[in-house]
């Protein structure tokens, strides 16, 4: 019998049910018929796959409660399913949180690489680049688009836009439907009324069959086209419904290999049927990548998973299949198929070899035309720089070499030539221009250095293999100039005259060590950068002034550090003095000193060969507060914590300010969202345009049109004459922030989600579109995954647009750790703007702090700090006597009646309802104590007036 250890289980995950349980039941059997032959093969060295099945049903908050069971209960090594966006985008952060991987078998628009997923799939410019060419070769220019309306079509008819429009076609109408939609009768109608060419399609699953049928029996007599319908789609149809239509995939069941016939006709036996689709193919893919990444290395770690997949490849079906070592895309081959009378493809085109994934494709198109020729000067110089440490240390490594070089980088722009000053022979290639892009040389097509530029390895051509006559007397080696964890930066290129080498390979393999140790070299140095950078950012959150010592020396000095010497310089020396005079027998562990009338501590750690020198005052002047950051002004940096899950939050808002992506932030009320969003607007290259803020539940529902878009002129009564502008205009080049997004109406919703996609505004009332360039960073404190699969008052789409970027904010009651940091941070802005002595903080009222439960969060420590400090008055220390009663004294001593003896307590239902009583009865409290000031009862609760009235309206609390 099998035990447990003889298994290892892979989580399936599609829908059975559901709108597009047509295309997933057929994705799904795929995988089992792969389990099932490996394991009739003996399995994985003796283990056998054991496939652990959920049905998400199309639904992708399902979908992200299957993934975390499958990987937490079941244990599952690694995931493979899903087919729309949504769910895939759904689970991305369950991926991350357990760190497992996903096999991902279903085209995609692309616009997305993440560590965690492995794209089993095309993406747009394996199926679109051929195929639109294609068609308006063979079918015709005006296209007709109609999709299903969810992420795939929207983007991939952007493309199609974009392709059709570069190939002299028009788009000549687009239109969506819901998904699982049946009913086509007006998207006919005004399909007829167009008359296009040839229409696109990307409606999905039922939707597609529909729509089908009822073309057909509407009588348009015109071809359809599409990258998304395929063998089982049409199978659920009769024939003279499809005959005739268009699709293209890298896979189509009638290939003729020994391969594919072979899968075919297992899976006819298994299922009764050879109607297999691209995405089954790929399906049955995922499971054997999976399969040969877990023979590799006989480990079921994700890293090592992830590691063995890079480059991976084998014969597939569709034919040769290989794992993009950068992206975790496939390379594959792209074809164009025709449905014939049985209801299967006949193959009309096909290319050659694999075709590389891009899919970032839309992005790349965009800057196509600048690839052509010409970084612009300022371009080039920018990117010289990003690569000047690196080609310095080449240049010098191979200085002695009487060679030519060129230096493309990823992208293949050429930034630098150069010939070690030896006499040029005229031929073509040296009028390489830097600032142009490698394409535009044809004659450099099969040289080394080309060839490496597009295989990304070493790659080299000997002198008569050359095509060009001219370079018949040289040899070209092609470098890639890769890091070490196989990230491609670029590819040197050499040429040498072939009479000057007699060893040719001795050469090629002499030179791509010399790169390595360069690019190595180089490395090092990055890394020496960033550990100082590291340490300078960890120690500036110290509050003593550091100095570190090696050989008599100081190395080392944080910020305190450094304002102490600038201060203090001969007191500071002093104190070095003293020590060096001391060393090395001598070092004390503590010393105590006088620096005019103050006090310093100290302290020396010994950790050879370094010494660490931590001095700190006792009620010195030394220890003024730190000037506290205008917070209009606030960088990431200047977040105040440590707490490990606080950082992540910060190392994520770092890394989206680096980015222009749309940001959603999570978190209750008072945990720093605002705060957030301005220091990632601060740290981005937006940071001179403006930070515009608005609280979508602070203004009325009808109001907030207005508020966002603007107005025109006579709008309605009272409007502005020459009208308004609105939020976005008011943003434009900047970043918007939309606090408590979750509270958006849902109409509201989908004009934003329209200024989102066409990136321009209309005023109410106005007829001129205004170009906008707005960042988006959005918050709440709302589960939105509940809001849309419940109680559908937030909109998927626009979801899914927002949270490209989604930090979650950590509650002060999860923080504790950072309760003294942040007591620090606001007695130091108090010391700041009140000019007042510094004070600190009892060890008895921080431990009332450390107990308590934030309920307003940090903005309620803050407002108690503040309160504190006041009352303190001369006294140099907080003490419990300065903190609200409310803050250490149990809710019933406040005569909150609040009786828990009367409440039994069975179930977690019972706690919440027991906390809705308790949070409402202390809002009424605060209320009657305020006299129903609303501001003072916001402060007091540590909570935002907006907050304070949601609350109001949650507990029914009329004023
Ligand atoms: N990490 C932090 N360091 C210092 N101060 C902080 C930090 N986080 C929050 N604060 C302070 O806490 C208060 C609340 O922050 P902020 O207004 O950004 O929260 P919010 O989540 O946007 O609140 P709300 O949802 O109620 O609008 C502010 O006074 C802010 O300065």
């Amino acid at each position: 019998m099998m035990t447990k250890e003889h298994e290892i289980k892979i989580g399936i995950l599609f829908s059975l049910t559901g709108t597009t349980g047509i295309t997933e039941r057929g994705q799904y059997q795929a995988c089992l018929l792969a389990i099932k032959q490996i394991n009739e093969k003996g399995g994985i060295d003796g283990r056998r796959l054991l496939s652990v099945v959920e049905d998400i049903a199309s639904d992708p908050y399902l979908t992200a409660q299957k993934a975390e069971k499958l990987i937490l209960a079941d244990k599952v090594v690694a995931l493979v399913g899903l087919y729309t966006s949504a769910c895939r985008k759904m689970i991305i952060s369950t991926l991350e949180k357990y760190d497992t991987l996903l096999f991902y078998p279903t085209q995609y628009e692309g616009e997305e690489q993440h560590r965690n997923i492995f794209y089993c799939c095309p993406v747009p410019n394996q199926q679109l680049l051929h195929f639109i060419p294609w068609i308006i070769e063979n079918l015709g220019k005006s296209f007709y688009l109609i999709g299903s309306d969810y992420i795939y079509p929207r983007q991939t008819n952007q493309l199609i836009r974009f392709l059709v429009e570069s190939h002299q076609g028009s788009i000549v109408g687009e239109n969506y439907s819901s998904l699982g939609n049946q009913k086509f009768y007006q998207y006919l109608k005004d399909i007829e009324r167009v008359n296009p060419d040839v229409i696109f399609s990307t409606l999905v699953g039922d939707s597609a069959v529909s729509f089908y049928k009822q073309f057909h029996q509407y009588g348009i007599n015109k071809p359809i086209a599409s990258s998304i319908t395929a063998e089982t789609e049409i199978s659920t149809l009769r024939n003279f419904y499809t005959k005739g239509y268009y699709s293209s995939f890298p896979y189509f069941s009638t290939i003729q290999s020994r391969v594919n016939q072979s899968f075919v006709n297992q899976y006819q036996q298994t299922y009764g049927t050879d109607r297999i689709s691209s995405a089954m193919e790929n399906a049955y893919n995922s499971i054997y990548l999976l399969t040969h990444a877990l023979e590799r290395v006989k480990k079921l770690d994700t890293d090592s998973l992830r590691k063995a997949l890079s480059g991976l490849s084998f014969e597939a079906p569709k034919g040769k299949i290989v794992v993009d070592t950068e992206t975790q895309h496939l390379h594959l081959h792209s074809r164009i198929g025709k449905v014939n009378e049985n209801g299967q493809f006949d193959i009309l085109w096909e290319s050659g070899t694999t075709i590389a994934p891009s899919p970032f494709f839309k992005k790349l198109l965009d800057s196509d035309k600048d690839k052509q020729n010409v970084l612009g000067t300022g371009k080039l110089e920018e990117k010289l720089a990003q690569y000047e440490v690196l080609l310095d240390e080449i240049k010098r490594s191979v200085h002695f070499l009487p060679y030519l070089s060129v230096f493309i980088d990823m992208d293949g722009n050429v930034l630098d030539t150069y010939n070690h000053g030896i006499e040029l022979p005229p031929i073509t290639w040296t009028q390489i221009q830097p600032g142009s892009h490698i394409k535009a040389y044809s004659n450099l097509d099969e040289t080394g250095l080309k060839l490496a530029w597009e295989r990304k390895v070493l790659s080299s051509v000997q002198d008569t293999m050359h095509t060009i006559s001219q370079l018949q007397t040289w040899h070209s080696i092609g470098i890639p100039i890769s890091s070490r964890s196989g990230t491609f930066n670029g590819v040197i290129g050499f040429f040498i005259q072939s009479d000057e080498i007699s060893t040719f390979s001795f050469i090629t393999n002499s030179l791509a060590r010399i790169v390595e140790y360069a690019v190595d070299t180089v490395e090092q140095k990055h890394q020496q950068v960033s550990l100082h950078t590291i340490l300078q950012d960890v120690s500036a959150m110290m509050s003593d002034c550091l100095y570190v010592i090696k050989d008599k020396r100081i190395v080392f000095t944080n910020v305190r550090g450094q304002q102490l010497f600038k201060q203090k310089k001969d007191f500071v020396e002093n104190i070095m003095e003293d020590i060096f005079n001391r060393f090395p027998q001598e070092i004390p562990s503590v010393l105590r000193k006088k620096a005019n009338h103050d006090l310093v501590e100290i302290k020396i750690v010994t950790s050879e060969p370094y010494y660490y020198v931590f001095i700190k005052e006792i009620g010195s002047s030394l220890n003024k507060s730190q000037p506290v950051k205008d917070k209009r002004k606030i960088v990431t940096k200047d977040l105040v914590g440590s707490n490990e899950n606080f950082l992540k939050a910060v190392s994520l808002a770092k890394s989206a300010a680096q980015t222009t992506a749309n940001v959603l932030l999570l978190g209750e009320s008072g945990t720093g969202k605002e705060l957030f969003a301005r220091a990632i607007h601060n740290e981005s290259n937006r940071c001179d345009k403006p930070f515009v803020a608005i609280n979508c539940a602070a203004i009325p529902k009808d109001l907030i049109n207005a508020e966002l878009f603007g107005y025109a002129e006579g709008a309605f009564t009272g409007a502005r004459r020459g009208g308004n502008q609105g939020k976005f205009e008011a943003a434009n080049g900047g970043t918007l922030f939309l606090d408590e997004i979750g509270d958006m109406p849902l109409e509201l919703q989908a004009s934003l989600l329209r200024v989102l996609q066409e990136k321009e505004v209309t005023r109410i009332g106005g007829h001129t579109p205004i170009p906008i360039d707005v960042r988006i960073i959005a918050a709440t404190n709302k589960n939105l995954n509940q809001e849309i699969a419940f109680k559908g008052s937030f909109r998927s789409d626009l979801y899914f647009r927002l949270n490209v970027f989604t930090i979650e904010l950590v509650p002060l009651r999860e923080r504790l750790d950072d309760i003294s940091a942040l007591v620090e941070y606001f007695i130091d802005d108090l010391v700041a703007t009140t000019g007042r002595p510094k004070k600190e903080l009892s060890r008895e009222a921080f431990d009332i702090l450390i107990k308590h439960n934030w309920y307003g969060n940090i903005r309620e420590l803050s407002n108690v700090i503040e309160r504190a400090f006041y009352i303190s008055d001369n006294s140099a220390v907080i003490t419990k006597e300065h903190l609200p009663r409310y803050i250490f004294q149990p809710l019933g001593v406040m005569d909150m009646e609040l009786d828990f003896s009367n409440h039994s307590i069975n179930n977690v239902q019972d706690i919440k309802q027991q906390n809705h009583d308790l949070n409402k009865k202390l809002i009424i409290k605060v209320l009657l104590k305020t006299n129903g000031n609303i501001s003072k009862t916001a402060k007091y609760l540590g909570i935002s007036r907006p907050t304070l009235y949601r609350k109001l309206k949650e507990y029914e609390i009329e004023l």
